[in-house]
């Protein structure tokens, strides 16, 4: 059997005496789109480090493509990207000298790496802008070009956290729609948000974070079926999140036409 793009066995974080992240199994198959859900604080930046070698995990394992990320971090490290959610880029690089500064690192051919640029550039609007520098772009450029920059090796998987946060909308739907066909051609993507309505339109399935624990996961349908049946996304999170306090505060809202 093939083994999964992304595996997690017994992942787990402990800052100190926290447990940020608490023994996380979990299998996202090739080609698949998981959305990682989960109020702040619920440990989704903290998978996804450990996941991309950037930070050790306390115990447990993370595979890509069945290759420990941490015994054989060079060669698991081939098959991934990450666009943080803060990215740290080059304020002195152009946007097409960073493009090819990853594509460097990357050893991708020149003429390879030129039409995979110009038509990253062209889909998220960036073309005009390719010559400037980077301390000249605005958030959202900066995100932008940073997406270009993940998806210019062509990875077998991309971590994204929160991906959309200072994307307009047209750039959001061009993250929806390419993601969407990366994904169709095999590529995995695990994509972290605490937006629920993104989880609900770009993933294939949903995993839900809370405390450091996967509290539910699946398809949209499995986690709108059984119990939860005529929920909305919404309702389900704060269900399973326990966040009592916010369904009540959405409630008052939504009935303020019966004020007393
Ligand atoms: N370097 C650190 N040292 C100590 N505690 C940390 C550290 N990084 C994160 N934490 C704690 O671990 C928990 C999980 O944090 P994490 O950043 O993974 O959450 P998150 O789900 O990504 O949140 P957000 O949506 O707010 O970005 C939080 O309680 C946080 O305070």
């Amino acid at each position: 059997m093939e083994s999964a793009s992304i595996k997690l066995t017994n992942l787990a974080k402990t800052y100190r005496k926290h447990e940020a992240v608490k023994a996380l199994n979990l299998e996202v198959s090739k080609g698949e789109l998981l959305g990682f859900l989960g109020p702040n604080g619920a440990g989704k930046t903290t998978t996804i480090k450990m996941l991309t070698g950037l930070l050790e995990p306390t115990s447990g394992s993370a595979q890509i493509n069945g290759i420990d990320i941490w015994k054989n971090p060079l060669k698991a490290k081939e098959k991934i990207a990450y666009v943080p959610d803060q990215p740290n880029l080059y304020p002195k690089l152009t946007g097409w000298d960073y493009l090819e500064f990853v594509a460097s690192v990357f050893r991708i051919p020149k003429d390879q790496f030129q039409s995979k640029a110009n038509e990253l550039l062209q889909i998220f609007s960036l073309t005009e802008q390719a010559n400037d520098l980077i301390e000249s772009y605005s958030h959202g450029m900066k995100q932008k070009i940073a997406i270009c920059g993940a998806l210019t090796s062509e990875p077998d998987v991309l971590f994204m956290d929160e991906p959309t946060v200072g994307l307009d909308p047209k750039s959001a739907r061009s993250l929806k729609n390419l993601l969407r066909e990366l994904c169709d051609n095999g590529m995995t993507v695990f994509l972290s948000t605490h937006i629920l309505e993104i989880a609900e339109q770009m993933c294939d399935r949903v995993g839900i974070i809370f405390e450091g624990d996967i509290i539910a996961l699946g398809t949209m349908d499995e986690l709108k079926a059984g119990e939860h049946v005529g929920q909305s996304l919404e309702d389900i999170f704060l269900e399973l999140t326990g966040s009592e306090d916010q369904q009540a505060i959405i409630s008052e809202i939504s009935d303020d036409g019966d004020a007393k």
